[in-house]
């Protein structure tokens, strides 16, 4: 097969989506890998590097959607991408189509075949090839959240783990997934005082065998989270219903509860936000300020740190590249249930149930094209 990897173009999305490891491997299954130039340059790898790795190198992003028939990428497609996608061509990248209606009709439009990352989705429910990512963003949650809770950022001018007679700043998690777990880590590590909001019985349970003593969970619900913001300093959105917009869990309204230089981290941004006043930011301006609360909500904190994150999406992402371009996506996904899941888009049709409810838009079964192999 030819693939292409072309340079990401959203704002400060350093990631690449595929690395020159990931082109011996598939140059090693006798596919053809076509990399932008510079692609990788912000993640630490050199064309040449590429060009070692048995990859061509193309001068333009144009070159590259017009000759490749997979697209791996990291970040969904941007406007001024869309008019470069062809009838038929597999995209394998995120999408967080539930997030945008434009970028879903515009997708549907292409005629593409769009496997997203968020959504292949394991037996036990995880989300593979979201994970290493939420794993980034949670810990970077703090970092940012620490940063600007500082009072020439706007801050409460409080330090997450205060000092020896002083108490510490009280830290609230929304939803105890990969993101919040993270999270939760990180500023318990830095002394914080760090309650996580979960709905799974469960999760509450695993939370609470191997959190340390500074970590509290209990179970998430209005009533609760109205307590806790109160005195909460910074606030971390990590819920996810697979695929679907994230449920608002903090509305405008209850901004006037909260201290002024509260700091809201809203991770789960990318689904839609779980904070009714999220709207997405870029990494070169990255927060707003409404009712003295800060708001933070970069929809690719990853981007920051490519060194990192590159190579941990790519270490996940390969396998399943492989398999699509050996097989072509219809058998590779008809052999390979998780993968089936990451199938949103079919030339034209929605095949992913949340994705048809968040914008009432007609659903097609997904294995009217996966049983039907050429
Ligand atoms: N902004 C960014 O750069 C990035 C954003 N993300 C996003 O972060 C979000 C979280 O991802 P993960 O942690 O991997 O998901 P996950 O599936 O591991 O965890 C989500 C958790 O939310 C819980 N939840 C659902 N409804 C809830 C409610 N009403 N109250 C409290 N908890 C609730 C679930 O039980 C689950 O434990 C996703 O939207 C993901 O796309 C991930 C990476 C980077
Ligand atoms: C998951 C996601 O949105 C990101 O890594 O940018
Ligand atoms: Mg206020």
């Amino acid at each position: 097969m030819i693939i292409g990897v072309p340079k990401e173009i959203k704002n400060n999305e350093n990631r690449v989506g595929v690395t020159p490891a990931g082109v011996m491997e598939l140059v090693r299954h006798g596919h053809t890998v076509f990399v932008q130039q510079s692609a990788g340059l912000q993640s630490g790898f050199e064309d040449d590097e590429y060009i070692g790795a048995g990859a061509k190198i193309l001068p333009t992003i144009e070159e590259v959607y017009q000759t490749a028939e997979m697209i791996i990428k990291v970040k969904e497609p941007i406007a001024p991408e869309y008019s470069l996608i062809k009838k038929d061509q597999l995209l394998f990248t995120y999408f967080h189509f539930a997030s945008s209606e434009v970028l879903t009709r515009a997708m549907i439009d292409s005629g593409s075949v769009c496997v997203s990352y968020e959504t292949v989705e394991d037996p036990d429910r995880s989300l593979p090839l979201l994970t290493p990512m939420s794993e980034v963003a949670g810990r970077m949650s703090i970092q940012q959240g620490a940063k600007y809770l500082e009072k020439p950022l706007k801050g409460r001018g409080i330090l997450l783990g205060g000092v020896p007679g002083v108490a510490p700043a009280k830290v609230l998690v929304l939803g105890g997934g990969v993101v919040g777990t993270q999270a939760a880590k990180m500023a318990a590590g830095m002394g914080a005082d760090v309650t996580i909001l979960d709905i799974s019985p469960k999760r509450l349970k695993y939370l609470d065998d191997v959190m340390p003593a500074n970590v509290n969970t209990e179970y998430s619900n209005e009533y609760t989270i109205r307590k806790h913001i109160k005195t909460s300093d910074l606030i971390v959105g990590g819920v996810l219903i697979p695929g679907a917009k994230a449920p608002k869990l903090i509305t405008r309204d209850m901004l006037k509860e909260m201290r002024p230089g509260t700091v809201l981290v809203d991770v789960a941004v990318d689904q839609g936000g779980c904070f009714e006043t999220t709207k997405p930011t870029t990494h070169q301006d990255p927060v707003y300020i409404i009712d003295d609360v800060v708001h933070y909500s970069v929809a690719n904190m990853p981007g920051a740190v490519p060194y990192t994150s590159t190579m941990a999406l790519t270490n996940v992402t390969l396998p399943y590249a492989i398999q699509l371009a050996n097989k072509g996506w219809k058998k590779a996904c008809a052999e390979n249930e998780p993968l089936k899941k990451g199938l949103n888009v079919i030339n034209g049709d929605v095949v992913y149930p949340a994705i048809s409810e968040a914008f009432d838009l007609p659903l097609k079964d997904v294995n009217a094209y996966t049983s039907k192999l050429d």
